[in-house]
């Protein structure tokens, strides 16, 4: 059986939330309070170097050298010691935070900090291929989805349930299915009021889009590009040097 997000009663979500559709205004927000444990670095990966810059000094260089982004706002992790010492720790449009102990914590804290009538564009910290082609993309896909939208990448292989032994139990249909990427856009507001929901109701929350579904929100897909990878295993960080290799050529 597939796990289905629960969707909250929709009583809860009927609230009044202020949204301008047509603000121009966008916040990106940057989760970056993740400890890397998959990475095993003995430090946060977003810290690790790649092509003499630390990843998230890649990512910001993307989103603040964006020229339709605003403001970024980065969740940091408590006992973050190297944020201060980048580059662009003191850009003008960048505003820190503590994040919390899971991602949806981090964003949420972000949240706060944004203005109430624009859209949060949110961006892990731990993907730093990302291109200003995909950011334009998905802020023009706002006229068609007015409720957001995320990035993400149609299923091209074939899919294994596997059981408790490591074998297969069953071929998933991949019609329909997709990777979640990010960014994920959304109106600030109505992201902040369903998350906050969906985290004050246990659900589990992996990205943005997942508290907009519980809300019974259906955000828009974007197809968004192979190399924006989530640098997450030690094997991705070559594959993400070599993409902003590519990129910087
Ligand atoms: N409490 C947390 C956990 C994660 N993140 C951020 O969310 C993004 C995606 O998370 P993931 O790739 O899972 O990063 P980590 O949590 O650091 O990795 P791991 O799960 O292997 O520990 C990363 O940019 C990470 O820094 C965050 O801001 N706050
Ligand atoms: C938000 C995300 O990048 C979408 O693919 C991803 O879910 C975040 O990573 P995690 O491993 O789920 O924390």
């Amino acid at each position: 059986m597939d796990t289905v997000l629960e969707a909250a009663p929709q009583v809860e979500t009927q609230v009044a939330v202020q949204i301008d559709p047509f603000s121009h205004h966008v916040v990106a927000i940057v989760p970056a309070a993740g400890i890397g444990s998959r990475m095993g670095a003995g430090k946060p990966k977003q810290y690790l170097t790649l092509l003499g810059q630390s990843i998230l000094a890649h990512t910001l260089d993307k989103l603040l050298s964006h020229p339709q982004i605003n403001q970024v706002i980065v969740a940091l992790h408590p006992e973050d010691t190297e944020f201060a010492a980048l580059p662009q720790a003191k850009h003008p449009k960048l505003v820190t935070v503590i994040g919390g102990s899971e991602r949806a914590d981090s964003v949420l804290a972000a949240l706060d900090k944004a203005p109430d009538n624009g859209w949060a564009l949110v961006h892990d910290a731990a993907r730093p291929c990302l291109t200003a082609q995909d950011i334009d993309k998905l802020l023009a896909s706002r006229v068609h989805f007015p409720q957001g939208a995320i990035l993400a990448m149609p299923v091209r292989d074939t899919m294994k349930r596997a059981n408790s032994l490591g074998e297969i139990s069953s071929t998933v249909c991949r019609d329909n299915l997709w990777h979640a990427l990010t960014p994920q856009l959304f109106p600030t507001s109505l992201l902040r009021l369903h998350l906050k929901a969906a985290l004050a109701a246990g659900a589990v929350v992996t990205d943005e889009a997942s508290a907009m579904e519980w809300a019974g929100i259906s955000p828009g897909l974007v197809a968004g590009r192979a190399d924006n990878i989530k640098v997450t295993h030690p094997d991705d960080l070559e594959l993400a040097e070599l993409f902003l290799l590519r990129a910087n050529a």
